[in-house]
């Protein structure tokens, strides 16, 4: 018998590995849920693709068996108020006008293809000043650069742009275009989470920057920019179009970490959360004036829901689950992720090894291009339990010095990290987290968090909750805290080992590409 009086919200997680979807009722609690991984692609040494088709056919195919369930469950399909989407931000998809395809595969955040242009255009005028406006250093890791390569090497995209024809989405744009129904009804939106990961946009007026667009040589009549909304609206959005949810209205967005804070309910200044999924981001809310950095860390946009955007310092770390992955699917060291904690507990310690996991270069807090992984203390003993446990250490090192930064740059210090994500099902990397940061590490039992702030941002703008205040007991039950053990003499010469194998292998992949 349908359960009458229950309400619903809808999430579409669309992750660098994954595409999920979750149907969450008022108290947070997922009650229906599937999740598909789809094709990585990469062509040559450092670039990283996605099929722009794969990333709706595999959402669709997500909605339609986890509402399967939902419905096997006893719930009617009119109890799912709306859907919200989450997503990995800056993969850049460029697609045409008039047919709605995609010109070009999607060039993930991890691509590294336009380093040499990157080189080039630090040289231009007015580059010191871009962080100012938009929060991010210029790298290979935000769309701009990501367009720009597309525009120099790919002739279909020139051409799109010489006629006027390009448009430019990251995946939240790209999902809320075709999931309704494309070109037919040309609803191309973003929202400030995802849009100030293109370095287009103003991070205070929330919108696009002429003087950013003008420093990139792009000519807003050739292409398209997706209309910067809020995070959370009733009607910017529109409807899902086919498929089993279809007439259901789309009401929130978030880009993936901004969703994790949202999540973890990290509403007020001084809160921060760490996601380790494929790379691993630290976000700590300061409130609603954006904070630029000077060590090393970006500003950028935690949310926009009603009144005043909030704003977040953010770590980046490139790689942390997908290091695990690379052991898996290039090293043959297990089957699946969770047996590495396994392999990496054959061993008490690293054995002398450190991996600096600089497959994209390294990122927070040290935005070193020219750096490559490299694996350091090999000797005779070396096991592969060493490099897995190794390999684990490396994200929990560069959150160590993305902290440090961190404390720079706000002048406070963390009491405690909330942690989400894949990789934060490891007991043992937790705990190695504690025991570098010298704090407790906090991992709530949902751990959900990223599709959970999704819900909330599209649950908020049509009254499933009436504010923040009504989410105070959402996702609170049962966390676990791991407390650190290891002595600070210790952390220090651990910490002290990791900053000298990045100035080791700083310059090496300068001219590999
Ligand atoms: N038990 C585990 N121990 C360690 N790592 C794990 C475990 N389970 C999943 N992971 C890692 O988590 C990552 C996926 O996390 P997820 O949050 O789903 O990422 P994304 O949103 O980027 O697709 C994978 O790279 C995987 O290797
Ligand atoms: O796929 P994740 O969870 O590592 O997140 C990707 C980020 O959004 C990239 O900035």
């Amino acid at each position: 018998m349908p359960l009458a009086n229950d309400v619903f919200v809808g999430a579409i997680d669309q992750g660098t590995t994954s595409s999920r979807f979750l149907i969450f009722d008022k108290d947070g609690t997922p009650v229906a849920s599937h999740q598909i991984e789809f094709k990585q692609i990469y062509p040559h040494s450092g670039w990283h693709e996605h099929d722009p088709a794969e990333l709706i056919s595999s959402v669709q195919q997500c909605i339609d068996e986890a509402v399967k369930i939902f419905l096997r469950l006893g719930h009617s399909l009119d109890a799912i108020k709306s859907v919200g989407i989450t997503n990995q931000r800056e993969t850049t998809v460029c697609w045409d006008k008039q047919t709605g395809e995609p010109l070009y595969n999607a060039i993930v955040w991890t691509d590294i293809r336009a380093q040499e242009l990157v080189r080039e255009i630090k040289k231009r005028d007015g580059a010191d000043g871009l962080q100012q406006l938009c929060g991010l250093p210029l790298s290979t890791y935000p769309c701009c650069t990501k367009v720009l390569w597309m525009l120099e090497n790919v002739p279909r995209v020139k051409q799109a742009y010489d006629e006027g024809r390009l448009m430019f989405g990251t995946v939240d744009s790209w999902l809320v275009y075709q999931l309704n129904g494309g070109p037919h009804k040309n609803v191309h939106v973003s929202e400030p989470t995802n849009a100030s990961r293109s370095m287009f946009m103003n991070l205070e007026t929330l919108d696009y920057d002429e003087r950013l667009l003008g420093f990139f040589k792009l000519d807003r009549n050739k292409i398209t920019l997706p209309k910067i909304v809020r995070s959370s609206d009733a009607n910017a959005y529109g409807t899902l179009a086919t498929g089993t949810l279809k007439g259901v209205p789309i009401t929130g967005c978030l880009g993936d970490q901004s969703a994790a804070l949202v999540g973890q309910k990290g509403f007020s200044p001084g809160m921060a959360k760490n996601t380790y999924g494929t790379g691993c981001f630290l976000l700590y809310n300061v409130g609603e004036k954006p904070v630029i950095s000077t060590h090393g860390l970006l500003a950028t946009v935690a949310y926009y829901f009603e009144g005043k955007p909030v704003y977040a310092l953010e770590g980046s770390i490139a790689v942390a689950g997908s290091g695990i992955k690379f052991l898996i699917n290039n090293l043959d060291f297990v089957k699946e992720s969770s047996k590495i904690n396994d392999l990496a507990a054959t061993v008490d310690d690293n054995g002398g090894c450190v991996f600096v996991t600089a497959f994209s270069g390294l990122f927070a807090p040290y935005w070193i291009d020219e750096c490559r992984g490299t694996i350091l203390g090999i000797t005779q003993y070396t096991q592969k339990g060493h490099i897995a446990r190794a390999t684990l250490e490396a994200t929990c090192f560069q959150t160590a010095a993305i902290l440090r930064a961190m404390a720079k740059d706000s002048g406070a210090s963390l009491a405690e990290l909330a942690v989400d994500g894949g990789m934060s099902n490891s007991d043992l990397c937790m705990q190695t987290q504690a025991d570098l940061i010298g704090i407790p590490v906090k991992r709530p039992a949902m751990r959900e968090t990223t599709a959970l702030g999704a819900a909330i941002a599209a649950g908020l703008a049509v009254g499933v909750w009436k504010g923040l205040e009504e989410l105070r007991e959402v996702n609170m039950v049962g966390s676990t805290v791991f407390e650190p053990k290891m002595v600070e003499e210790k952390r220090e010469g651990m910490f002290g080992r990791w900053e000298k194998a990045v100035k080791t292998c700083t310059g090496f992949g300068a001219h590999f590409l």
